[in-house]
């Protein structure tokens, strides 16, 4: 793991949120884009060097609206920036972590991702996220 890719936040409405961290950050956010593989829209803010990414669910069965009918808006994730996400998958497998897709899959802001179960991880959903080139 190279760095804390961005911080994913689950979030009732990207419109509301939005507002509320530009005023928070006091900075922008510089760009949404919908992942409908998801079922999530996400809206993305730089703060320094870390990014925020706000996920809202566009339907019923997105791990989104699942995590906020249980849990409400909040930390949902941390990502972290991988050089191989492949590599760094049998790593995790190896180490005894359950990665929930063995497979990379597209994610946003041009990335493959995966994602470490939180049942292994100590309650924390990891994702691992490598840059498209
Ligand atoms: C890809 C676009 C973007 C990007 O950065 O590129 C994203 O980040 S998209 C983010 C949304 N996508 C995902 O989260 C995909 C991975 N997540 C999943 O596959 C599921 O959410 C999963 C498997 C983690 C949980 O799904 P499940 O259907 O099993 O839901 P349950 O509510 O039954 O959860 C089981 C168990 O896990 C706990 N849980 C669920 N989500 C989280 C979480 N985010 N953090 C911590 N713990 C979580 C949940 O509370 C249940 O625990 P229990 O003790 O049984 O209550
Ligand atoms: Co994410």
């Amino acid at each position: 793991m190279k760095k804390i890719e961005h911080i994913g936040i689950a979030v009732n409405s990207i419109e509301t949120s939005n507002s509320l961290f530009e005023k928070l950050l006091g900075t922008p956010c510089y760009k949404e884009e919908e992942v409908a593989s998801e079922g999530v829209k996400t809206s993305f803010f730089m703060t320094g060097p870390n990014k925020i990414e706000l996920l809202e669910a566009t339907k019923e069965d997105s791990p989104i609206a699942k995590f906020l009918a249980k849990k409400g808006e909040g930390i949902h994730h941390i990502a972290f920036e991988v050089e191989d996400i492949v590599a760094e998958i049998a790593r995790l497998k190896e180490e005894g972590f359950t990665i929930i897709n063995e497979i990379p899959k597209k994610g946003a802001d041009n990335k493959l991702v995966a994602f470490v179960h939180p049942k292994t991880t100590n309650g924390v959903l990891i994702e691992l996220c490598q840059e498209i080139v």
